[in-house]
């Protein structure tokens, strides 16, 4: 079936806190309007860019764009920015059920909260639920984002510090807490009628029910734990894939990740329950975000009895690293990884400085975009758009990435991987010691055309031969978005059979604005009927208008 959508994204006055601020919205919405579509559809989506000064693209996070490299939305890499005043069609078929989202890809207008879900459902579902609720999670601050994006690119460089409110389908407050009676802080209790912009959206549920529960996060920063007050909650989808279900009290999510969960509403329904989210991985000076699981009839204004759940400590990694490990294909219905790699390729992240200015940078390249789109200039053959020499393989075997950078400063490069069609690439994550002693941080990667499958995580630095010994070939799972640890590895596999150029890079937003991210290209020359619109930039806008004389 076809689904055919016509969006207008503006900059539009919006209160998603409390606070009064300004957001891009889709059709007067914000987070933008839900895709719903049954797998195997098409979408277009005609996007008209309203934002009066700024090129615009979407992306379509997980969805694999076989065939349709171009209207993957990668500013730059995919397409060019589409006009202030133009439009742009994003055909695409979603050939994998799941949950999803699609995020603006430019710039910062993530940030900005150009984001919404896309949920691709089944004709027939693996497992049994009743009903089911989304649930979109990203974080806000009180500045906008091309004052962030300024700051950035500052010297002296300006962090944009925690966000200062976590939204929940784009709803959270800032001035009061939904839970201010158990809470010690000087906080008011928020008085809401249930139609202000920042009220959490709540979620009605009957008693002795089974709910999925679809989540993904678009944070521009945040590591979350998401928590449902006294129900165990059963995690069976990530990223669109099946999973091994298994259960948990409450779960880690990174931005750019996806989840079904399913719960029970086997508890006492004479009262309601807290759902939370909590910043995990970064001292959490952002308060709990909170809405509340209605028992119906119970009223919605009806607070729970206890206070919300607790998060785990934010520096508890090895808690994160034990729900990490709990994931697993689901045999017979996830696919097995090749049992042999054409390719390893080890990618180091650092945080570097260039001429003065903070930048991340992998195996010390800090990655720059250039005027014209990848894919356009290596379809066309224009051989002078980036520098087409190769970017390294690996990093020394002597880099100790338990120290800050011996050498901090790197370059600016816009080279990209070149893979050769149809081979299983590894790529070895390696994280390491950031600028400032005893700092390491948590960095989700997400990579566009495909899903992996994630081998392994360790601490410390990858060993070639011990660590290769320990990958999981057996179960593992397939994802789009995976993290590395602080001061440790990840190991994930995949196939280049998709033709396009494809970016992998960290979600987290400000760290891509740094440079934190490599591009891939496999099969160009099999990419066929690129639409002209995607490439009216750059080199190959002036290869259209001399081919129109
Ligand atoms: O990229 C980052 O910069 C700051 C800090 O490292 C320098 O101020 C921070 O916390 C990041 O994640």
């Amino acid at each position: 079936k076809n689904r055919e959508y016509k969006w207008r994204v503006e900059y539009m006055h919006w209160c998603p806190d409390g606070v009064d601020g300004v957001v891009i919205s889709i059709n007067g919405q914000f987070p933008g309007p839900t895709i719903r579509a049954i797998v195997g559809d098409t979408i277009f989506v005609h996007l008209t860019n309203n934002l009066p000064t700024e090129g615009l693209v979407i992306h379509w996070h997980g969805i694999s764009q076989i065939g349709t490299p171009w209207a993957d939305g990668a500013a730059l890499i995919s397409q060019c920015p589409i006009n202030p005043g133009e439009t742009f069609l994003y055909k695409f078929k979603v050939d994998k059920a799941g949950t999803y989202f699609y995020h603006g890809h430019y710039g910062m207008q993530r940030s900005a909260g150009l984001y919404g879900s896309l949920i691709v459902e089944d004709e027939k579902e693996a497992f049994h639920y009743d009903e089911e609720f989304n649930l979109l999670l990203s974080d806000w601050w009180h500045k906008s984002s091309h004052d962030q994006q300024i700051d950035l690119s500052s010297k002296p460089f300006r962090w944009i510090g925690e966000p200062h409110t976590l939204l929940m389908n784009g709803r959270g407050q800032f001035n009061c807490s939904l839970a201010a009676q158990f809470s010690k802080l000087p906080i008011t209790q928020c008085k809401l009628r249930g139609d202000e912009q920042y009220a959490p959206q709540i979620f009605k549920v009957h008693p002795s029910k089974t709910y999925r529960l679809r989540v993904a996060s678009t944070t521009a920063l945040a590591s979350l734990n998401l928590a449902i007050e006294g129900h165990k909650m059963m995690v069976v989808e990530a990223d669109g894939n099946y999973i091994q279900p298994f259960f948990v009290e409450n779960m880690d999510i990174y931005s750019g990740e996806s989840y079904s969960i399913l719960f029970k509403t086997d508890q006492d329904p004479s009262n309601n329950y807290w759902i939370s989210i909590s910043v995990r991985g970064r001292e959490p000076k952002t308060p709990q975000g909170l809405t509340i699981l209605n028992y119906i009839p119970n009223f919605a204004s009806k607070i729970p009895n206890s206070p919300p759940p607790l998060a785990p400590l934010w520096n508890d990694y090895n808690y994160s690293k034990a729900f990490s490990n709990k994931i697993f294909g689901l045999m017979g219905l996830s696919p097995k990884p090749p049992t042999r790699q054409n390719r390893r390729i080890l990618l180091l992240n650092t945080q570097n400085r260039i001429e003065g200015y903070i930048r991340w940078s992998i195996n010390n390249i800090s990655l720059v975009f250039p005027t014209t789109p990848y894919l356009g200039s290596i379809k066309h053959g224009i051989n002078n758009a980036f520098d087409t020499k190769s970017p390294p393989n690996t990093f020394s075997k002597n880099y100790n990435i338990m120290k800050p950078p011996p050498n901090p400063n790197s370059t600016y490069g816009n080279r990209i991987y070149m893979l050769k069609f149809n081979t299983t690439i590894d790529i070895i994550l390696q994280n390491a010691n950031a600028l400032g002693e005893n700092v390491s941080e948590i960095h989700p990667w997400h990579l566009h055309g495909h899903n992996f499958w994630v081998l392994g995580y360790g601490d410390g630095k990858f060993d070639h031969k011990k660590d290769v010994e320990k990958f999981n070939l057996k179960n593992p799972p397939l994802r789009n978005t995976v993290v590395i640890f602080p001061y440790g590895w990840t190991a994930i596999r995949f196939v280049a059979n998709n033709p396009g150029v494809w970016a992998f890079h960290c979600h987290i937003e400000p760290h891509l604005h740094l440079g934190m991210g490599v591009v891939f290209a496999e099969g160009v020359h099999l990419v066929k009927n690129m639409p002209n619109e995607a490439l009216n930039c750059g080199l190959t806008r002036k290869m259209f208008v001399k081919d129109k004389h």
